[in-house]
Formats: C-alpha cells, structure tokens, sequence
C-alpha cells in the first residue's frame, strides 16, 4: 500500500538532512530516506574527521616550529588521541542516533533503506511505497572515483572511509590523486610520521587552483619529507600481504607503501536511483538543475549530485534555494560565481571564484597581482611557517576582481574579504582605497592589488 507524504528526500547528507529537517519544521509531511547515516559523508567520513586529523597534525607543525623563535620542543606524535576524538565526538563509533532523533524531533518520518523513483513523485524503499504530494528531493551526494588501473581492482585500498577511520597511521602511504583529499591527508599522516608518496597524473598538485599554489604546496610538502610525483599516472598497481602496495608509474618508476589511499576524485551515480522513470539520463555526470534547483516537474536536486561544487557549503547553500521554493516562496535563482573553497593543507588554500587561465578560457581582458606572503610584514614576523601568497584576477576592462587565492597560515580565513569582493563586484579603485589592518595577513592583498597588471 502507498504511503502518502508531502516530501520524500533520498539521501540524509548535509543537503538533503538540512532540506528534510526545514521543512518539516515548517509543517510539511516529510519522509526522508537515508541508506547510511542521516548527515552522510561529511560529519563521518569527509569534512569534519578530516579536519580533526589536520588540527592535530597543524599542532604537531606548529610546535615542530619552536626552535629558532621560542626555545626547544620535543614533539611525540600520538595517533591515539585523534583516532579516540574522531569516535568519541566525531562521529559516535559511525553511529547516527542522534542525527535520526534530531530529524525526528522536528516532526520528521525516518526510513532507513535505499530508494529508487518509480514514476513521478513515486519512490520506493526496499518495497516500501510513497506518494509525495509536493515533491521529491534527490540529494544522493558522490562516492570515490575508482580509476579502472590495471590490477587496482584487486587490491585492499584505501578511499577516504579508511584514511579517516584508521586506529594507527600506516608506517608509509601513496596517495594516488593530488587534489585537496589527497593532499590534506598526505600531510597529516606524513606528520604523524608515516612515509608519504603522493603520484598527481597533471603537473600540480591542486590543479583546480592557481598553478602557483599548487607548486608552492609541492615545495612545502617536500620540505616534510613527503615525496611528490606530478605529471605522472599509476600504470598498474600491485599488493601482496608481505611487501605491500607497488605501483608502477608512467614515468617508468615504482613506488612501494604499506597502504595505498585512492583519492583520484569523486563521482555522482545515479544508476540505480530509477532516474529514468522521473525522465531524467541515468548515465549522466550529474542531476541538471535550473537556479531554483528544479531537476523536473515535482522534482529538485541538492549537494553533490548536482555537480555544481562538491562542498557542504554548496549543499547547504542549494539547500536553502530548494526549501524556500518548495514551500512556494519566491527568490533569487542559486548563484556559483564567487564559490569559495579552502583546501586544508598547511599553508591553507582559499580561493574564490575563477582562476587566471579560467578568466582567460573566458574571453576576458585579464590582469593579474601577486603578493608573496613572507614578503608582507605579518610574514616575515610569523616567520616559520609563513609560506603562502595572494593572487587577485581582475577583469580589466570592468575594473573587478573575478577570482582570488589566498594561501598561507589562515589563507581560508584571509579569504573572507576577497569573496565579498568578487560576489560584491566591488571595484578595484575602492578595494585600493581602503585601510588594511597592519600588521595582518590580510595586508598582503593590498600589495597584490598594487601590482595588478
Ligand atoms: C575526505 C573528505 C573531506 C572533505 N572535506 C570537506 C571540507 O572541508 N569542506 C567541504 O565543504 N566539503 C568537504 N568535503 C565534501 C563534503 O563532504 C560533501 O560535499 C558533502 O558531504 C556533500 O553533501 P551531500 O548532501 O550532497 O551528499 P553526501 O554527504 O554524500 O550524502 C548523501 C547521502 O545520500 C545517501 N544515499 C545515496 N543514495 C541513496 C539512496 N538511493 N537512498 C537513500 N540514501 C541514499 C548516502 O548514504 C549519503 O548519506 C569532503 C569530502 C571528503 C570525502
Ligand atoms: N577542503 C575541502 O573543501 C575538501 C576536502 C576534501 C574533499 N573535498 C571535496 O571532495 C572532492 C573530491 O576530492 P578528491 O581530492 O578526491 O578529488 P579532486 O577532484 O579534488 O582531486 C582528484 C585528483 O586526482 C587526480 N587524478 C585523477 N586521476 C588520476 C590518476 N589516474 N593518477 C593520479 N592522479 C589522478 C586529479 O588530477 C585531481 O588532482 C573535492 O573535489 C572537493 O569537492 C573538499
């Protein structure tokens, strides 16, 4: 028998747990559907784990810093802490009791299995029938991308869920992809002590970002010892319970771990959602959505699965737009051109909106200023560690600022005002005319503005 609901949400992660638990606040009917664990990667295996383990590997740094400036230090890493941290309050041992009571709470109905669509506002659970009256809410989010590398198949590796939920840190590790995943986690356990290789199959690490944060990244992270191999894909991988990982390389090389971590990006998998049958492409890259975050009639998407930036702050921000036109209220249509975006390595890599070759890609007449940070005042007094820089990409002929990187100690925290900037369309001339605090990090975008050209 067909139960019938306002809302059916597939998928409990910061998207669509953000949509299900406002929107039964606000009244409605929602029955929300979670295969897993209600608030999905981030808070258990991604975001908020991840960042625990770069918080203690930051201090470990931080103190590793002493000598020179503040005496001596004598540093003994210790996993434990941070294995016991990322159980006790992180994650509640992969429990998400509270997460379902907190859904629940609102007034919301809780199903635990995997959903398909059937028909248009139809779903199925695991033979379990639903009608929802105004809407469904895809929010299935991404899983690891598994290149199809000879021999890989076949091998214990590791995705992000072992990584995060490893009780010690392996005695070595390649890291196969060098986006901010691999690079995040092959600082911590480096840190940790473990011996790191990371293998990048384009020619910098973080190659989303600016070429010149990637390849200050490699020299910082080869200064911890970590060994960085870019410009180079894994051609065949190998395991054997008493020597480990091999990889060979394409540069004819071979590298050898305990572990072997696959970071190599993530992907959207709509087969078996039973998209087809709401009229959607089952094979596609990713759910399309218009600004409203309408994927089809009674139909919306958030997060992940509408490739528009696999970021929480993406889900939550698309969250917001689905929630305020389910219940029928008008407002602007989502907008992506200042989307902000941290990497958590040690310097952080902020970054807001188009990097100089995407400008150029664009058509735009582009000019471009570059500060580096042990140059500014705040860096050379902060010494160790100070690594980092701004680089400002301005459309010359509208006089604004189209995208920005702050690199350094806080780089995700300096990025703040430069994602006003470019959201604001605030003009250079005013940018250059205002008063920068001294001495902060943030003083090195007045000097990067000052070489605009
Ligand atoms: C290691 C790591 C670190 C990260 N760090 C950051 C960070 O610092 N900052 C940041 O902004 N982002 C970070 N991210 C990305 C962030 O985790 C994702 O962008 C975010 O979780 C996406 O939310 P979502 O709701 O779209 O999907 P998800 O969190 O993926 O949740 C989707 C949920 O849907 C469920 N589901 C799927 N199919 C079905 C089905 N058919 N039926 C029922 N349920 C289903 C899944 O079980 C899952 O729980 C990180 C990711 C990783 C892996
Ligand atoms: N701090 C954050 O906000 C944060 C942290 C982690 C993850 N995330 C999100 O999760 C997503 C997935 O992270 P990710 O690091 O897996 O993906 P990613 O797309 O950021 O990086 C994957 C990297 O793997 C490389 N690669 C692809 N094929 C390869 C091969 N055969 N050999 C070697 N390298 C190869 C790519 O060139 C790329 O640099 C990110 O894009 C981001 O949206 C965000």
């Amino acid at each position: 028998m067909t139960q019938h609901t306002d809302v059916v949400v597939i998928g409990m992660g910061p998207g669509g747990e953000h949509v299900a638990g406002r929107l039964a606040e606000a009244g409605l009917h929602v029955t929300g559907v979670e295969a897993e664990l209600v608030g999905g990667e981030c808070p258990y295996w991604g975001c908020v784990p991840s960042k625990m383990m770069i918080r203690a590997g930051n201090l470990i740094a931080e103190a590793r810093r002493i000598p020179g400036i503040a005496g001596s230090a004598d540093v003994v890493p210790d996993w434990q802490p941070v294995a016991d941290r990322i159980r006790d309050e992180a994650t509640d041992d992969w429990n998400d009791q509270v997460a379902v009571d907190r859904f629940t709470g609102k007034g919301g109905h809780f199903v635990r299995g995997r959903a398909r669509l059937t028909g248009p506002r139809q779903v199925s659970v695991d033979g379990e029938e639903f009608t929802a009256r105004r809407g469904v809410v895809l929010a299935t989010g991404t899983r690891p991308q598994i290149l199809p590398i000879p021999g890989l198949d076949a091998t214990p590796y590791w995705t992000n869920r072992d990584a995060v939920s490893a009780k010690e840190p392996p005695a070595s590790l390649i890291v196969l992809g060098g986006g901010s995943i691999g690079v995040e986690l092959a600082q911590v356990f480096a840190r940790f002590g473990t011996r790191v290789t990371v293998v990048e199959v384009l020619d910098h690490l973080v190659p989303a970002e600016e070429p010149e944060a990637g390849d200050l990244l490699t020299e910082v992270l080869r200064a911890e010892d970590v060994q960085v191999h870019t410009g180079v894909r894994a051609e065949q991988v190998d395991h054997s319970p008493a020597s480990g990982f091999s990889v060979r390389l394409s540069d004819g090389g071979t590298v050898t771990a305990e572990r072997l971590l696959v970071a190599t990006g993530r992907r959207v998998d709509l087969s078996g959602l039973g998209v087809e049958h709401a009229g959607l492409d089952p094979m596609a890259r990713a759910v399309a959505v218009n600004g409203q975050l309408r994927a089809g009639d009674g139909l919306w998407a958030v997060g992940d699965v509408t490739g528009k930036g696999a970021f929480t702050h993406v889900a939550m921000y698309q969250a917001e737009i689905a929630i305020r036109d389910i219940l029928g209220t008008p407002g602007p249509d989502a907008d992506y051109g200042a989307l902000p975006k941290v990497t958590f390595a040690d310097p952080e890599i902020g970054s807001v909106g188009l990097t100089e070759a995407q400008a150029r890609d664009k058509g735009l007449r582009v000019r471009t200023g570059t500060a580096p940070l042990p140059y500014s005042a705040r860096g050379w007094i902060h010494k160790a560690g100070n690594q980092g820089l701004i680089k400002l990409v301005e459309d010359a002929d509208r006089g604004v600022l189209v995208g920005a990187t702050s690199m350094g100690p806080a780089g995700g925290e300096v990025l703040y005002g430069l994602a006003v900037a470019v959201q604001a369309e605030v003009p250079v001339s005013r940018l250059r005319h205002m008063i920068y605090a001294y001495p902060t990090f943030h003083r090195a975008v007045e000097d990067a503005l000052a070489k605009l050209g």
